[in-house]
């Protein structure tokens, strides 16, 4: 069994999968942190993984102290994804390719293999990036903003009274009405905020790419923009398709 990691800034996103057929998912969940992981690992997947391949956006020591645990812990080796100026048809259009993040590259790159044509990809999570590629793999670059934790947690921090909780901001979600509760009226704040980003990447991706591009959504809150954007596919695993292109089984080639 294969276990696949997606680190992100926020959360670590894992999944099992078959060896000898891969697009068998045995297991998937979120987990905070690496003790999480760990501990989810070890109720179901003691024993029986092989091999583990990640991505990280995460600093090089963070990325090498999960990798050291699963080593002691599973017995397993880590294939890590690695920057790279083109990959699977797809350039990087980075002027320093190494800057671009790991999993914005795999995300544009698992998104390519699976149309072959113009894509935006939408990634909705810490941050919110989106990325451009154009008809022949050209990647155009992107942009990031803050996703909805981060704006909301900043009006939280920075200002005395705008106060609420989780349930309260869940429930606040349901309309775009005016708000009439501190909860609502940041919410739908910020998800006006982010209906108007999406909106303008879908033009941009028009301008830059043609009529014919292929909209990807994918990272955590990307339900939260899905209705806004029907023809797009919402794919929560997209950047593990990426992931496998860049790092295939060691018996193919290695990372
Ligand atoms: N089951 C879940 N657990 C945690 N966060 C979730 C879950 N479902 C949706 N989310 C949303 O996803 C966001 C994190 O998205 P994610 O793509 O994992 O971020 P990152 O890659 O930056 O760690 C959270 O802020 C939260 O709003
Ligand atoms: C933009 C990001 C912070 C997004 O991270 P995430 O929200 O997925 O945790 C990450 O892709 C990153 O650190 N990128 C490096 C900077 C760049 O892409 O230009
Ligand atoms: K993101």
């Amino acid at each position: 069994m294969i276990l696949e990691l997606d680190c992100g800034n926020s959360f670590i996103k894992w999944r099992v999968v078959h060896d000898r057929d891969v697009s068998q998912i045995l297991a998937g969940g979120i987990a905070g942190d690496d003790r999480e992981l760990l501990q989810a690992l070890r109720e179901r997947f003691a024993q029986g993984l092989s091999f583990c391949r990640l991505v990280s956006v995460r600093t090089d020591e963070e990325t090498a102290l999960l990798v050291a645990a699963l080593r002691d812990g599973f017995a397993i080796d880590c294939l890590i994804a690695a920057p790279s100026p083109q990959l699977a048809g797809v350039s990087n259009g980075y002027d320093e390719y190494q800057r671009l993040g790991l999993d914005r590259w795999l995300a544009v790159v698992g998104a390519y293999s699976l149309v072959g044509r113009a894509c935006l990809i939408l990634d909705l999570g810490t941050a919110i990036t989106s990325d451009f590629v154009e008809r022949a793999g050209r990647h155009l670059g992107g942009f990031i903003c803050p996703g909805m934790p981060l704006m909301r947690n900043q009006l939280r921090t920075h200002t005395r009274r705008i106060r609420y909780d989780d349930v309260m901001a869940e429930r606040a979600q349901h309309s775009l009405a005016p708000g009439r509760s501190t909860a609502e009226a940041v919410e739908r704040g910020c998800l006006l905020m982010l209906r108007g980003f999406v909106s303008t990447q879908l033009e941009l991706a028009r301008e830059q790419c043609g009529e014919e591009v292929e909209v990807f959504l994918t990272g955590g809150d990307a339900a939260l923009v899905a209705e806004w954007v029907p023809a797009a596919r919402v794919m929560p695993d997209l950047v593990f398709v990426g992931l496998a292109i860049a790092c295939p089984l060691p018996s193919a080639r290695s990372c």
